[in-house]
């Protein structure tokens, strides 16, 4: 335990936990003093992210704004991480909650167009930026919890697993969950491991080879969300959430949580450049393209008829 303890002490001062110490002042609010007066709120925008910040309460809302369905393009992944880093270095939020700014979706994942028809460059690029991404939100000191107002295959749902609490809305029209082999391709060994995390080894072994979509009451009973409101509901209730985390003091906390995380973030960091040049060599392949492009034209025909 000992020796935990000092691995994770460092995995505190390392790069991807970045905020561990700098943000471990320990409960400075209780749900008693939380008040979410709009004259606290700072606002910060770009075109796909957009940023509130509530310096009384230390929650912070990221709302992806990607229309139509919030992919996850190169674009969007730069200024996740932009908007991210802005938040970790500011002292006063100590949580973030994300969501999306659309209706009816949370994130569509990747961005198909950006692994369809690109260069080995580009998509070297894009495969970087959700390492990247991932590594923030997953390696994160801060309280994340995802309130999830849509759908959330793929990538949207690794988002969603990389928080430390998930909130769904109650509507079986939305389903959440890891669908690569619906489209023909594999999901990365950490889509995986983030899922087995959460849903333990026999379900992930299922879901994965299936691509199960799971509609939210099946995504809670299977743990892959931890609680299900209406839609109003959705962010008042991941702020109290929020609230009733933040009474834990912040360092024991944010210590616990790297031990939890630390062979996921270790594993990836190991294994960085393989991910890449595995992604690449795999979406370079001829039938892997196939694939792709059958699965955009199933998409754009599904909308025309
Ligand atoms: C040997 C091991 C090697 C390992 C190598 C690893 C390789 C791993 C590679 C990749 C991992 C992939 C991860 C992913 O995230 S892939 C993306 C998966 N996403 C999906 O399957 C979702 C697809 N979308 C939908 O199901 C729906 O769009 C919806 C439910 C999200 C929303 O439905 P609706 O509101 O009805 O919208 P439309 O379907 O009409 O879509 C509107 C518009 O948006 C386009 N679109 C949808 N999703 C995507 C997307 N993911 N990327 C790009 N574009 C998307 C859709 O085509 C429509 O476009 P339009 O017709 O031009 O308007």
């Amino acid at each position: 335990m000992a020796s935990v303890l000092r691995q994770a002490a460092r995995l505190a001062s390392s790069r991807c936990l970045t905020q561990l110490s700098a943000a471990s002042s320990t409960s400075r609010l209780g749900a008693s003093s939380y008040n979410f007066s709009p004259s606290s709120r700072n606002a910060s925008t770009s075109s796909t992210i957009k940023v509130q910040l509530d310096s009384n309460t230390g929650v912070a809302i990221m709302m992806f704004q990607n229309p139509p369905v919030n992919s996850m393009s190169l674009d969007f992944m730069t200024e996740f991480v932009i908007a991210w880093d802005k938040l970790e270095l500011d002292k006063s939020c100590r949580g973030i909650i994300l969501t999306s700014a659309l209706p009816n979706v949370f994130s569509a994942g990747l961005d198909i167009m950006d692994m369809y028809g690109t260069t080995p460059e580009h998509r070297t690029a894009f495969w970087k930026a959700l390492q990247e991404l991932w590594l923030k939100v997953y390696g994160s000191g801060k309280i994340v919890v995802a309130a999830i107002n849509g759908a959330s295959p793929a990538g949207g749902c690794l988002m969603a697993l990389s928080c430390d609490y998930r909130i769904m809305i109650d509507n079986p029209k939305y389903k959440i969950g890891i669908n690569e082999t619906k489209l023909g391709i594999v999901a990365p060994f950490w889509f995986k491991d983030c899922l087995e995390n959460t849903v333990g080894y026999r379900m992930s072994e299922m879901s994965v080879q299936y691509g199960i979509l799971y509609n939210s009451a099946e995504a809670l009973k299977i743990g892959l969300v931890d609680q299900l409101v209406p839609e109003d509901k959705l962010i008042s209730t991941a702020t109290e959430t929020m609230i009733k985390w933040f009474a834990i003091p912040d360092y024991a906390r944010q210590i616990s949580k790297a031990m939890v995380r630390k062979a996921t973030m270790d594993k990836m960091l190991a294994g960085r450049e393989a991910d890449i040049t595995n992604f690449v060599t795999f979406t370079n392949k001829d039938s892997i393209q196939k694939s792709l492009g059958m699965y955009m034209e199933m998409l754009k025909g599904r909308k025309a008829k």
